[in-house]
């Protein structure tokens, strides 16, 4: 830090801040003013709405100038609540600018400009009462990405006329609190490491924070990048790819501002407990949450109800508790599942399908079969082989319509229908009398009223009672693709590509798949086939709207379950955001995980090597028992060294674990975490802490993350950031192989300020060769008398 400012410029900067929020203050007063009027105006246009259309419909001209003067005064009326939410937002951007008005500031020179211009860095841009010079500029405006990324010295940014060059002459930051200046620094790095490590001193909280006042360089290349339809984020834990991804979020708001909303932006995020974790991010910068979800959700949203689809935490708990008869077939299955030779053997399936074996459904009406699926296969394998399927499926649903519109002719002779007329709602005899009425006045013929409603009516039951089943037909639900999707397991005659690669034990998959789809019952590796399959047979209703989609911990998806989203989401440019270190998914032991370079074409690649969570003995630790751990660096903030506790009995782990927690607490720690390997670990825990500490166990369900102590499996805290964790069960039996140390890692880096390792008997082998001044090793013979 140099401190090249002397008093003089203290007080000017102290006077400006003043000046700014003295303008600041005057706008909030005069929008208070306009969103009262505004207010009023809805208020007032809601209550008179009647009074003031004209409401006429005897005759059809009055009916059409009713219509006119209803949808105009409806217009009108939406058009002054849109005014007053506008209002309403800059309001709240105000006020929040009103406490802190900037927090940077760059004063840049342009090549052959005459003088240096100081540039104000805020939330938002405020402009000055005439509204002519920016008082401060918005952190997403072209000018400001300078101060991202140059210290002072030659510098430039880009604009849509092209590139600006020149000189940055002074970098300074802001501490504003309350309205006042605090103070400031200026600065010869990127963002002062003093301003972070002050903020990343604090406790954790319940929610993430913004981080627009610290963004780093390499970040900031995250945030803006415009040009790459696929960028891969390879960030290490704590590197701040969630806090990059939103703060991109909030960039592209702004920079597409006429043409792009928050409800084109997607995230899936790991869990649900992350998307409360992250609500307040975007809020927090005056923008709209994005859409999010986990993928769980989405996939969910894609089959009907009657399926019973595995949480990839249900998965994963299975994977680790390593039991059951058929785990290695099971395994085996994961593996091969998450891959794109599953895709090539099922996209070899849907190729034989169009010529034979697509499974068919009866249609029937009133419990007769009218059209038998024979004659449906018939004629479906009849229609042009090179049209795709879904095409085809199209001219059989007509052909079935007008099969449908046939019988309807025959079926209202018929004596049900009379019966059926009773079931009819009053409603539809008075529109039956309304249609005789009509005819009535527009016709000369005179026959017979009571027969002419009778046959009105027959047209109606009948109508009414093939309504569904028309609809249905539409969705093309004569096809079963669950049972066609079955045959792909029962037989393999349709398997004429020699190229195709079967895992070793697909025997023993294809028959605990096959008894899994009867029970209509989706393992969470076969969830995104099925859909795959069912999508690709009956056309895809692809998602054309969303331009953007994020995934983070990009690691645990599937190179299939991503091919699955690249054609549900065919326009969309895509961040993926992950650790290949985090990769605790079973798939990602053999298969490449969607941050590896091999199979994704074209794509923009940035890696994060700074870990700025943790405090800086934390990330050694961590850092050391990771194969290519050297490449992480740790942001320079001080704690005490990790400790591992190791008890010779499990009855002495109890009361060591509470006198840490207390520990923690008198430390002022507020979110302390146990973490446990899998749920049933932490489940045991919980019930055996319950009565001695305030605890809440965090399962697959949890929605809301509160202040306080939680249990919680490892799989759960992805994402997550605590003041203290401690990790119940750090043995070696508990963790063995390659994705247990990746579990590990997560567990360990979810810690700010402390952490705390607890194992029965010796601690985990990949402890083994880490340097002994990284941790204290204690170990507890027996409870201390004292
Ligand atoms: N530039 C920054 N300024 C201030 N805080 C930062 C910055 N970058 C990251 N952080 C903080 O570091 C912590 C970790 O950030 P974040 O959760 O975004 O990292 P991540 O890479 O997604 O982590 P993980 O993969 O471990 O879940 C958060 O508390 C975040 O606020």
């Amino acid at each position: 830090m140099s401190e090249e400012w002397n008093d003089q410029e203290w007080q000017e900067e102290k006077q400006r801040v003043d000046d700014v929020v003295h303008e600041i203050k005057k706008k909030i007063t005069s929008l208070q003013s306009k969103a009262k009027d505004l207010k009023e105006d809805v208020i007032d246009i809601r209550r008179d709405f009647w009074e003031d259309v004209t409401v006429n419909i005897e005759e059809m001209d009055d009916k059409i100038e009713t219509e006119a003067s209803i949808k105009q005064q409806a217009e009108f009326l939406s058009e002054r609540e849109r005014s007053h939410g506008q209002v309403s937002e800059k309001l709240d951007i105000l006020r929040r600018l009103e406490d802190k008005p900037y927090f940077g500031r760059i004063d840049f020179k342009e090549e052959n400009g005459s003088e240096e211009l100081p540039i104000y860095i805020g939330l938002a841009s405020v402009l000055d009462e005439d509204e002519d010079n920016f008082l401060v500029y918005d952190w997403r405006a072209p000018i400001s990405s300078m101060y991202y990324d140059y210290p002072p010295g030659p510098a430039s940014y880009d604009t849509v006329q092209g590139n600006i060059s020149g000189e940055i002459t002074l970098k300074r930051q802001y501490m504003i609190q309350f309205g006042e200046l605090k103070g400031m620094f200026d600065t010869g790095l990127t963002i002062g490491d003093h301003l972070l490590q002050s903020v990343l001193g604090n406790q954790a909280s319940t929610k993430m924070k913004s981080i627009v006042s610290t963004i780093q360089r390499e970040q900031n290349q995250i945030i803006r990048n415009e040009r790459a339809k696929v960028l891969i984020v390879q960030g290490v834990a704590g590197s701040g790819k969630t806090s990059a991804a939103l703060q991109r979020v909030a960039y592209l708001l702004y920079r597409y501002r006429e043409t792009l909303t928050s409800e084109q932006i997607v995230l899936f995020s790991p869990n649900p407990l992350f998307n409360s974790y992250v609500a307040t991010v975007l809020p927090e910068l005056g923008e709209d949450n994005m859409q999010q979800m986990t993928f769980y959700q989405y996939l969910h949203r894609q089959l009907d109800d009657s399926f019973q689809l595995e949480t990839p935490f249900e998965q994963m708990e299975y994977y680790l508790n390593k039991q059951g008869n058929d785990y290695e077939a099971r395994v085996e299955s994961m593996h091969y599942k998450a891959s794109l030779d599953y895709k090539a053997l099922i996209d070899h399936y849907l190729e034989h399908l169009s010529t034979r074996g697509i499974v068919f459904r009866n249609i029937t009406f009133r419990g007769q079969v009218i059209i038998p699926k024979q004659m449906i296969e018939k004629y479906f394998y009849q229609t042009e082989g090179r049209l795709p399927i879904a095409d085809r499926l199209e001219k059989v649903s007509n052909w079935i319509l007008l099969q449908l519109k046939r019988l309807e002719k025959v079926e209202r002779e018929k004596d049900w229908v009379l019966e059926e007329s009773e079931l009819l709602e009053k409603a539809d005899y008075v529109d039956v009398h309304h249609m005789l009425q009509e005819e009535n006045q527009f016709s000369e013929d005179t026959f017979d009223d009571y027969d002419r409603e009778e046959e009105l009516l027959r047209k109606k039951v009948v109508a009414w009672r093939l309504r569904p089943l028309r609809k249905k037909v539409k969705q093309l639900a004569f096809v079963d693709p669950l049972r066609t999707f079955r045959q792909l397991f029962s037989s393999d005659q349709w398997i004429t590509d020699g190229s195709l690669i079967l895992p070793e034990q697909w025997k023993e998959i294809c028959y605990t798949t096959e008894e899994h789809l009867k029970q209509k019952y989706l393992t969470w590796e076969d969830a995104p086939a099925f859909i795959y399959f069912e999508k690709n047979l009956l056309g895809f209703d692809a998602q054309r709207t969303i331009q953007h989609l994020f995934i983070d911990e990009a690691q645990d998806y599937t190179p299939f379950q991503f091919v699955l989203m690249k054609q549900m989401f065919p326009v969309s440019s895509m961040t993926l955001l992950g650790d290949i270190n985090q990769a605790i998914y079973a798939h990602a032991l053999r298969d490449e995980t969607l941050l590896s370079e091999k199979w994704q074409e074209r794509h923009e690649r940035i890696v994060l090597t700074r870990s700025y969570r943790s405090t800086a003995p934390i990330v050694e630790f961590t850092k050391s028992f990771m194969p290519n751990g050297d490449l992480i660096e740790p942001f320079e903030r001080e704690g005490d060294t990790p400790i591992v506790m190791e008890v010779e009995q499990h009855d002495m782990l109890d009361q060591k674990i509470v006198e840490q927690i207390e520990l923690y607490e008198q430390n002022g720690h507020e979110t302390i975490a146990l973490i446990g390997k899998t749920l049933e670990e932490c489940q045991t825990v919980y019930d055996r802490l319950k009565h001695r500490v305030t605890v809440e166990l965090m399962t697959q369900e949890a929605h809301i993350f509160n202040k306080g102590i939680v249990v919680i499996p490892a799989y759960l805290a992805k994402g997550i950031e605590f003041d203290a964790v401690i990790i119940l069960d750090a043995s070696d039996h508990n963790f063995q192989d390659e994705l247990e140390r990746n579990l590990f890692y997560t567990a360990c880096t979810r810690a700010m300020h402390d952490l705390a390792l607890f194992s029965i008997g010796k601690p985990t082998h990949f402890l083994q060769d880490i340097p002994k001044q990284q941790y204290r090793h204690y170990k507890v013979h027996q409870i201390s008398q004292k």
